[in-house]
């Protein structure tokens, strides 16, 4: 996937989606739609060549470009997600936002979808004063030639959010720019929205959220050194360092699939029982670690990349007496994670 925060670099003409789309979850998947009809598809994805560009401290990705990608002039408009970084609400607070999916995260999402390339808009003050035409007519008309606009029902843009859907698609329509507004999705009569997937996820409620998400919710990251205290007691736990901003569910043991451990490849997942927390029986460290242990594997795991979908919250996290009813419980935190996650006769 191409992904750019420079206009001058971006791809065109575009078919767009707009939005911040944190967590991809089935309401977003639902907007993303009709810019990916299969008549827009374009394969493979052929991106221009670029000079460098500097992207500053929290870059994203660099695009795989090679000038044997130079484009092809094409009319057909490329399957394209724009959203603003930093996430504009983080802009006016000042305060980081913790999110479901990470950029590095989101882009294995959309590139799953066939979305073809990401533009993040650099949310400045500028970009914040833009009047809704200008924002339409100079960035998504004028710069990225959108072909066409999805969004969801609810969208609002430009200049203090003052830009309506209704407002967006006379503006656009002077372009000849079809608008499609996308219904918002509920689930069971609620709405689909990434604060409803925090809230069950803070509650520990693994089946609202996932169900709400269309898929388990996941944490992906590289396994570090921990205190090797582990492997003393029998459990040995591959300790995963995730992006900062990763928002993280509540605290305490799960169920878990493990991908990337198995030298069978990542669709291959092993069994695993996660611990999120502060581990108040052997160290009451300030900071949360994350850490699995892997049912039935023995192996080196330090500086391998994990995925772990997060499917049954077993219980909080405890302050035990001694290291042996640790391990005890942890015994029984295994064997009722096989339960849960073998499959039903
Ligand atoms: C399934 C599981 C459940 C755990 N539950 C607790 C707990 O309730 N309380 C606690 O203090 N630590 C808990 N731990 C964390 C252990 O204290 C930790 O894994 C151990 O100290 C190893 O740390 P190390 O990776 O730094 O070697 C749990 C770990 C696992 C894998
Ligand atoms: N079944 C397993 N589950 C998790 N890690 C395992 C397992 N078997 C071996 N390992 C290895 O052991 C390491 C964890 O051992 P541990 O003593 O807890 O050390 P650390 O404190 O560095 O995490 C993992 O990073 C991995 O390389």
């Amino acid at each position: 996937m191409w992904i750019t925060s420079s206009l001058t670099t971006a791809l065109t003409p575009a078919s767009v989606a707009l939005g911040n789309f944190d967590g991809i979850h089935q309401g977003h998947r639902q907007v993303m739609q009709p810019i990916l009809s299969p008549s827009l598809r374009r394969q493979p994805l052929s991106v221009p060549p670029v000079t460098a560009e500097s992207y500053g401290e929290n870059s994203p990705p660099n695009p795989k470009a090679s000038l044997d990608d130079a484009p092809e002039t094409s009319l057909e408009p490329y399957p394209t997600l724009v959203t603003f970084n930093p996430h504009p609400q983080e802009f006016f607070s000042g305060q980081r936002r913790t999110l479901l999916t990470p950029l590095s995260e989101k882009v294995k999402y959309l590139e799953a979808i066939g979305v073809q390339q990401l533009v993040l808009l650099p949310f400045d003050q500028e970009l914040a004063n833009m009047t809704p035409e200008a924002f339409v007519e100079e960035i998504l008309v004028g710069r990225l030639n959108a072909q066409q606009i999805s969004v969801g029902q609810d969208f609002c843009f430009g200049r203090q959010r003052s830009g309506t859907v209704t407002e967006l698609k006379a503006i656009a329509a002077r372009y000849g720019v079809k608008v499609h507004l996308v219904p918002l999705k509920t689930a069971k009569g609620d709405r689909i929205s990434s604060s409803a997937i925090r809230a069950a996820l803070l509650e520990g409620n693994l089946k609202q959220a996932n169900s709400i998400l269309g898929r388990p919710y996941s944490l992906i990251g590289e396994v570090v050194q921990g205190k090797q205290i582990g492997r003393t007691i029998g459990f040995p736990t591959a300790n995963l360092q995730l992006p900062p901003e990763k928002f993280l569910p509540r605290h305490g043991v799960y169920a878990v699939r493990v991908y990337g451990a198995s030298n069978l490849g990542e669709q291959k997942a092993v069994m695993g029982a996660l611990n999120i927390g502060t581990r108040p029986t052997v160290d009451a460290i300030a900071t949360p670690t994350v850490e699995v242990h892997l049912l039935d594997w023995s192996g080196d795991l330090y500086g391998k990349t994990l995925t772990l979908h997060l499917e049954h919250f077993l219980r909080p996290q405890q302050k035990f007496d001694s290291l042996d009813q640790l391990k005890a419980q942890i015994q029984t935190d295994c064997d009722t994670a096989r339960t849960l996650l073998s499959p039903q006769e």
